[in-house]
């Protein structure tokens, strides 16, 4: 695509994945159906693939022999993935009806229903999944924003948008499967100068040495490769992205998985992993707003 394209969507034949890995990927969140996933979705409508921040509200789990006592759980940890995303919102900056926002690894679409729902604009999303960006267009139908809520099958380096028409693009939770040079040059190509890039992510801290043994349980979990904090701040200098916060929500996010853990028709495994790492200092839960200039 040439720089003087004002084309903001390229809907051309979807090309296969870019690399066997990619192929990987694709076929694990097709074929993803986790209870914690779904059973949360269900309670609004809004499936995330997430992890949630913010105290837990201890009054609205009621009493440990409520019969309803389960149902409020899932309530409860779904409300915590939402306002997890409403963080990232709110770090987009001044998004307007006529502007375009891009979620890059978008899952089942509960963030671009959240950002059109704030801000009234056009939100398109990628995924490797085809069930995924079908599951999202389905839901965006149901809701009836379809003409603003739209999700492809496509590879986050090389998105189907020209170049510099996008005022806001995302990562939430979807940065530890790619390169992130490559991922920030293509962020930085899509978005228009003084754009904002916003990443929600996990990733591990070089004051602690090299990946510890639960960031690599992490890691062989959701066959992923968690970058270092260090690597974003130098990814993001190197492709024109000037990042304006830097916020740690690890203290923000174990409240999220000490209440996942004492749910076990929810518990998939890994919440020893994450609880650990947090608590050891070996891996953080980072928000990074970035300016394109
Ligand atoms: C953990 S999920 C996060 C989903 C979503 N951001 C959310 O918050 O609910 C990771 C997502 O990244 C996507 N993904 C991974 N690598 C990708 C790539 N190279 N191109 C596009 N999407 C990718 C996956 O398909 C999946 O939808
Ligand atoms: C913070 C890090 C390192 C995230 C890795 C990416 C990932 C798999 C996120 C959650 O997805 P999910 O909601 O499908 O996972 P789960 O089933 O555990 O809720
Ligand atoms: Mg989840």
């Amino acid at each position: 695509m040439s720089v003087t394209d004002t084309t903001p969507v390229n809907r051309t034949a979807v090309p296969g994945p870019a690399t066997p890995y990619q192929g990987d990927i694709a076929r694990y969140w097709d074929h993803e159906a986790r209870p914690v996933n779904l059973r949360l979705g269900d309670v609004d409508g809004l499936y995330h693939h997430h992890y949630g921040i913010g105290e837990v509200d201890q009054e609205a789990l009621g009493a440990p022999d409520d019969s309803e006592r389960e149902k409020k759980l899932v309530t409860e940890l779904h409300r915590l993935e939402s306002a997890q995303t409403d963080v990232l919102l709110d770090s987009l900056g001044d998004i307007r009806p006529e502007h375009t926002l891009v979620d890059a690894g978008c899952g089942r679409g509960g963030s671009m229903v959240m950002a059109h729902q704030r801000f009234g604009c056009k939100v398109e999303g990628v995924t490797l999944s085809a069930k995924q960006a079908e599951f999202g267009n389905r839901r965006a139908k149901e809701l009836g924003i379809d003409d603003s809520v739209h999700a492809q099958v496509r590879n986050m380096l090389d998105m189907p948008f020209g170049t510099g028409t996008v005022r806001g693009s995302w990562n939430n939770e979807s940065s530890m499967y790619v390169d992130l040079h490559d991922l920030f040059a293509e962020h930085a190509r899509i978005l228009s100068v003084g754009g904002r890039y916003v990443t929600i992510t996990g990733c591990w801290n070089p004051i602690y040495g090299q990946p510890s043994k639960w960031v690599s349980q992490i890691n062989a979990h959701f066959e992923c490769n968690i970058h270092s904090r260090r690597e974003y701040l130098r990814a993001m200098a190197d492709n024109r992205l000037v990042p304006n916060a830097v916020v740690d929500l690890t203290a923000a996010t174990l409240p999220y998985w000490e209440l996942r853990a004492t749910v076990p028709s929810l518990v998939t495994g890994i919440e020893e992993a994450f609880i650990n790492s947090y608590k050891d200092g070996s891996f953080q839960y980072l928000l990074i707003a970035a300016d394109r200039v």
